[in-house]
């Protein structure tokens, strides 16, 4: 039976470092790395990425939406992302935010968090914004195959917050009562627990604002809004506090931008972990 998803990643975290670096195959990184925008394009810039950071980085993140604006290439491509991940051993966060009424849930969980299936990687994004409970296909699939969620709860962009820190009759925000759904799944996991949540490094005091418990989560929190959304060391020191040690940090677009040559991605990766871990310490 494989060890769940927070007992991997807490192990991970420990040897490399609190950073995963983002896959966004963006059409202006494309260009710039001398990549043709089409399916090959992708598969070479995503493939030439797990390279430089297999067995160096405690995860990585493929950006699904830009994968899919290639269709059936892109998909394959992200497909040999999660194999590289596998075969590496270095943990693969699919970020494609999955969201629906449970009966469709289910499907997603089929795709993204079962044995056996190419597009299952190690943990998903998904969205709790048709209801946390719509979320359960995911959670029992994740749950049952040692794999995590990590689950929208204060995003980085700044449109988030006019949803995420709405509050209900009783004056609980959104934010505050989808960490308190994570927690209670997470609740009695040693080192931490499976469930996690996405909390964006841009967030300034948003989670003390909305009266979000980030440390009672007892689950991975991922960070992404380093680097290029402005996210840097104060701002992560600033947004989790006490909950600092359950900190992924995420950052995309500011280390690709050095690539395409395979060590100077791998110094910029190793660069931006040392930041974070000093940032996050
Ligand atoms: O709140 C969120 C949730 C997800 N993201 C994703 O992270 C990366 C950020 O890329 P950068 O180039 O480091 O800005 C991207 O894939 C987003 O979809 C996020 O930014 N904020």
């Amino acid at each position: 039976m494989t060890r769940p998803f927070g007992e991997r990643l807490a192990a991970a975290m420990d040897e490399h470092g609190p950073l995963c670096v983002g896959i966004d195959p963006h059409p202006g990184l494309l260009e710039a790395w001398g990549l043709s925008d089409d399916g090959a394009g992708v598969r070479e810039f995503a493939l030439r990425v797990m390279e430089a950071t297999e067995g160096r980085l405690a995860a990585v993140k493929p950006q699904s939406a830009l994968f899919e604006r290639h269709g059936s290439r892109g998909v394959a491509a992200l497909e040999e992302v999660v194999a590289a991940g596998r075969a590496s051993g270095t943990l693969v966060i699919v970020d494609a935010k999955r969201g629906d009424i449970g009966s469709t849930m289910a499907g997603y969980a089929d795709a993204y968090l079962r044995d056996g299936s190419p597009l299952a990687g190690d943990a998903l994004t998904v969205s709790p914004f048709l209801g946390f409970g719509s979320l359960r296909p995911t959670v029992d699939a994740a749950l049952g195959s040692g794999r995590g969620l990590f689950v929208l709860c204060l995003t980085s962009n700044p449109e988030g917050a006019g949803v995420q820190h709405a509050r209900d009759a009783d004056g609980t925000s959104v934010a505050s009562r989808i960490a308190g759904e994570a927690a209670l799944l997470n609740e009695g996991q040693d080192p931490m627990g499976s469930v996690g949540l996405v909390v964006g490094a841009t967030i300034g005091d948003a989670a003390a604002t909305t009266g979000t418990d980030l440390a009672a989560v007892n689950g991975p929190l991922l960070a992404p809004g380093v680097g290029a959304q402005g996210g840097g060391a104060a701002e992560l020191a600033g947004v989790f506090g006490a909950a600092r040690r359950q900190v992924l940090a995420s950052s995309s677009r500011a280390v690709l931008a050095a690539g395409p040559d395979v060590s100077a991605l791998r110094s910029a990766a190793r660069t931006a972990a040392d930041e974070v871990a000093a940032a996050l310490r």
